[in-house]
This record gives C-alpha cells, structure tokens and sequence, in this order.
C-alpha cells in the first residue's frame, strides 16, 4: 500500500473503536464456528448413542442442545452483520473526503468524473465490508477445524474434502486471475463512455439545436457496446467456474457418504459417523464456494482498492510548507517555468512578477499563450515546473488550502455557481453572514442585479436557478471580493457584461486595490483598464514574456485585442 491510501487505512486499523469492532466480529465467527461444528457430534450422538441405547431422553436432551446451539449461531451471525456494517460506515466516512480531495487534485490536472469515480469506489469499499463477503472470509476458520475433526472421525474422510478444499480454492484463483483484467477493463470503458455520454448530453441547447443528439448517440453505442461485451466475457468465465464449485462441494459431501459406506461395511465407521462427516464436509466446503460464489463482490471491490490507492498515490495532496516570515506581503511569482500536459516546450519560462498590495497587474497576450495558466500556477492550483508563487512569503501550492482559501478571491473565465443559494454562493457556503454578503455585492456592483431577482439573495444560483451568464458572473464577482481578500486573481472578469457591468467590474477592482489588495487580472478589453493599472505582464507565444510599466497599459491591451 502507498501514499494516503495506506495512511487512511493505517489511521482506520489503529483507530480503537475500529480494532474493537474487528476483534468483537472475529470473536463472533469464533463462537458461531464452534457452535456449527458442535452440530455434527451431536448428530453423531444421536445417532449412533441414542438409537443404540433407545433412550429418550438423552434423544430429548440432544435436541435441546441441537436447537440452542443453532439459535446462537443465527444470532452471532445477525450481531456480526451488524458489527460490519458500523465498520463499514467508519470506513466510509474517514475515506470520502479524503477520496473527494484526492478526486479534486485530478480534477485540477484535466481529469474527467473523478469525483464520481472515486465516490462509486468508496460505495463499492462500503457495500463489500458491510456485506457478507467478509464474513464469509472469516467463516473459512471453520475449514481447518472441520478438516481435523474429519481426521479424528477417519483420515480417508478428511482426504476426500481437503482434495474438494484445494480444487476449490484453486478454480476461485484461476476465475481471480483471468477476469482481473476484464473486469478493469470493463469498469474503466464505461466510467469514461458515462463521462463522455454526460459532458455531451450537458450541451443539451447545441444537441437539439444543431440536430446532432442521434449522431451522439450513435457515437457513443459501440463504445458502451465494447465495454459491455468485456464485462459479459468475464461474467461467462465465472459462471463456469461457479458451476463446477457448487458441483465440487457436493461432490464432496457425497464421496464422503461413499466412503462412509465402504468403512461401515468393514466395521471401520458407525453410521452416525457418516452423517457427522457429510455435515463436516459442508461446513467446510461452504465457505469457499460461497468466497468463489461472491466472485463479483470481491473482483469490484478489488478494483474499488486499487483505484482509489491509484488515486491517492498519483494525487496526494502537496505537503504543507511553512510560510517564510520575512517574505515580502503581496504576490511574488519567482522563476515560474510550466509546459502544458503532453507539450513538448514551456509556455511560461521563468516569469518572474512582483505585485505588491494595493496595486493592479494586466496581463496581456494572444489566445492559448497561457495567461490563464500563470493564474491557476499563482494560486497553487497546477503544478509548477520550476519556481513558485508567495502569498506574503506562503508558497500558495504548498499551502493549507483551508486557510489559504480566504485570503484569496478568484474569479475563472468559466464562472460556475454551486447549488444553493446567492447569498450562500457569494458566502462561499461559510457560516451566515449576510452582511458581509451585501459587502461584497455592493462591491461588485451587483446588490440592485439581486434585489431585481424574483427572491433577491434567497434566489437558487446553481446549474438550475436560471441566472443569465452575465449575472453568474457578477454574483462569482462578489464571491470573490467576500472577506477582502489580500488577492485577487480575476480572469477575463469584464467578458459577456454590458457596459455598465464592465464598469462596475473595473470600480470594484479599483475598489479592492485601495483596500490593499493585490490584483492580477486578465482582460482583453484594452480601454477599460487604460490609466487604472500599475503594471503590465505581456505573454507572447513561445515562452516569451515581458513586464512593463505604467503608461505601457493601453498599448500592450490594444496590441492584444488587435
Ligand atoms: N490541462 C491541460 N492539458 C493540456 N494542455 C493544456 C491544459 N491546460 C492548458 N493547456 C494548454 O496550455 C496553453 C495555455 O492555455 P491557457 O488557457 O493558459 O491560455 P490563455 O492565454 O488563457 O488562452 P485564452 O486567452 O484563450 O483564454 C494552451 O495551448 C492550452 O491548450
């Protein structure tokens, strides 16, 4: 096991509640086993001792034992399903946000439906303990014990059900080993067809507009198709071998009555031996047919493991680092180098800016030259080549989000607002705080847009809620500006607003700069931002880039929008 994954596990195994529940569990199977293998010499009793000897009451005495001990053993297992279902939810709840963040971390790296993924493996993770599977896991202490009792009883007995123990154990390792791949593979293709399928489906406007939804369909059905038929070939794989285990653990059970039969004629077994063994025989084959019989529970839950180990290994959280006392307040970006995922040269090479608080950054440059880039890199979202970007002296990646988060406001070309409402979306979902919402709305120029809306700041904001996209962007506005943050990263924060917007969007950046903040911002309106700027950052294909100052800002603007 590696990374956070074996931490989260390590975590979950020392927690004391967690060894209690799995030490009371396996105590449980203990108890159950012993009162399942005392049914058989009890058989053995009545059978051999009771009909011999026609006594009653000893027949009277032996039933009651009979129905006792399989009382407790149908409680003890009902209690031990109750046990690892609490062990479940424990699992559950330490792993999901930790599967969440991790999902995030991907997400930021251009990763499609990780959450998604990630959740579906914790559920998986989830059902597998808190169901049967593991149960049955810790029902198998009953093989070796029923194999040495079938010893005692004769050694041919315990011969012939070790040799349907060991073909059985040796079918579930093959059925492991060959549906492994298929089951991955199968999983993996239907996560990314869902994926596809629901980012498509998303441009519902476009589908019907353009008359292309059957095209997308038809895309997307031999894809689904493939991925189907690799998950049928491994169900195939083991319905065979499942058929052959059941087969094998009655095989076993009625080898066992032959030979039973064979030893009787030779005065070798009393007939009450042969029912105990044919009992024996099932008590320990039954816990492997039923691991080989759960065959999907465990091939799922293996992949579940594996993936979300995947994940925590390729996306752990970058390792906090303490913030330098004497580095200087504002943004600092040293030496920032990055190539874009699969590029082969950088698009920023060593771009190094200081901005400091209460001053105003345009950043300037042809489409794709990476300006929306250096602003993810300056708030520790992507990860940087080479270099880094300070907060007053914290490296932002490798800060603690938590509380790097409302030092900052960020506002991204793609303005999405969460489900919920416009006061709680421009709140960042914090504790109430409704004048500090008004604040920040008032800042943003966009308090009157909210009073107009049909129930002001209660108004649903998300996917659903029907804001235009120009008011989503002053209400991402004022999300940003709530707390007055020390930065401000605004991209393209004018795009798609009308002339009374765009101005407000420049008041309110004029706003935050005389409170101190430090903005950087992207903008291709070059007018609007003429004489309101302190410094220029011109990105020019190739890793090119330059930092000019005051009185420069119309003409680098004017030459991008050129
Ligand atoms: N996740 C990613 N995977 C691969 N390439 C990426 C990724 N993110 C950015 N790029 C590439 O990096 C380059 C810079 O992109 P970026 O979005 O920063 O440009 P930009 O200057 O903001 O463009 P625009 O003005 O059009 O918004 C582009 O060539 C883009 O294709």
């Amino acid at each position: 096991m590696t990374g956070q994954m074996s931490q989260a596990w390590a975590a979950l195994r020392q927690a004391p509640a967690f060894r209690r529940l799995l030490a009371l569990a396996l105590a449980m199977s203990f108890a159950r086993q012993a009162a399942l293998l005392g049914m058989p010499l009890l058989t053995m009793h009545i059978f051999d001792g009771v009909t011999e000897g026609h006594n009653l009451d000893t027949l009277m005495v032996l039933s009651i034992a009979f129905v006792i001990a399989l009382s407790m053993a149908g409680a003890l297992r009902a209690l031990r399903a109750a046990l690892m279902s609490a062990l479940a939810d424990d699992m559950a709840r330490r792993l999901s946000l930790e599967a969440l963040q991790a999902a995030v971390r991907s997400a930021l790296l251009g990763s499609r439906q990780p959450g998604l993924a990630a959740l579906q493996d914790q559920a998986e993770l989830r059902r597998f303990l808190g169901g049967n599977t593991i149960a049955d896991l810790f029902d198998m202490t009953a093989v070796p014990v029923a194999l040495v009792v079938l010893f005692l009883l004769h050694p041919v007995y315990a011969l012939v059900v070790g040799a349907a123990c060991v073909m059985m154990g040796l079918l579930g390792r093959v059925l492991d080993r060959t549906t492994r791949g298929l089951v991955r593979g199968a999983s993996e293709r239907q996560l990314k067809n869902a994926g596809e399928l629901q980012g498509r489906l998303r441009q519902s406007d476009m589908l019907e507009g353009l008359g292309m939804l059957a095209a997308v369909v038809r895309r997307w059905e031999p894809a689904q198709a493939a991925a189907l038929a690799e998950g049928d070939r491994a169900q195939a794989r083991a319905r065979a071998v499942r058929g052959v285990t059941e087969y094998a653990s009655y095989m076993a059970q009625g080898g066992v009555v032959v030979v039973g039969v064979v030893l009787a004629l030779g005065d070798r077994a009393s007939p009450g031996s042969i029912i105990a063994a044919m009992m024996l025989a099932g008590t320990a084959t039954q816990p492997i047919a039923r691991i080989v019989l759960a065959w999907r529970e465990w091939a799922f839950a293996n992949l579940a493991w594996q993936r979300l180990q995947e994940l925590f290994a390729d996306h752990a959280a970058p390792a906090v680092r303490p913030a330098d006392p004497a580095g200087p307040p504002g943004l600092w970006l040293r030496e920032l180098r990055w190539t874009p995922p699969g590029g082969l040269h950088p698009v920023l090479a060593d771009v190094t800016l200081y901005c400091p608080p209460g001053t105003v950054t345009l950043v300037v440059g042809p489409n794709g030259v990476g300006k929306s880039s250096l602003l993810r890199l300056a708030l520790g979202l992507l990860p940087a080549e080479g270099g880094q970007a300070l907060l007053g002296g914290q490296a932002t990646r490798f800060a603690d989000r938590a509380l790097l988060g409302p030092r900052i406001g960020y506002l991204p070309q793609d303005v999405q607002l969460l489900d919920g409402s416009v006061l709680q979306n421009i709140g960042r979902f914090g504790p109430e705080d409704a004048a500090g919402v008004v604040d920040a709305a008032r800042m943003a120029g966009a308090h009157e847009m909210i009073g107009r809306l049909p129930q002001g700041y209660a108004t649903e904001a998300g996917p659903t809620g029907g804001l235009s996209m120009g008011q989503r962007r002053m209400i991402g506005l004022a999300r940003a500006l709530y707390g007055a943050p020390e930065f401000l990263a605004l991209d393209e924060p004018e795009a798609g607003l009308d002339q009374a917007g765009r101005e407000a969007v420049r008041d309110a950046v004029l706003a935050a700069r005389a409170e101190g903040a430090a903005c950087l911002l992207i903008s291709h309106e070059p007018t609007l931002w003429s004489g309101h700027v302190d410094q220029v950052l011109r990105l020019a294909p190739g890793g090119h880039w330059r930092a000019e100052t005051p009185g420069d800002a119309t003409t680098a603007a004017g030459e991008t929008a050129a």
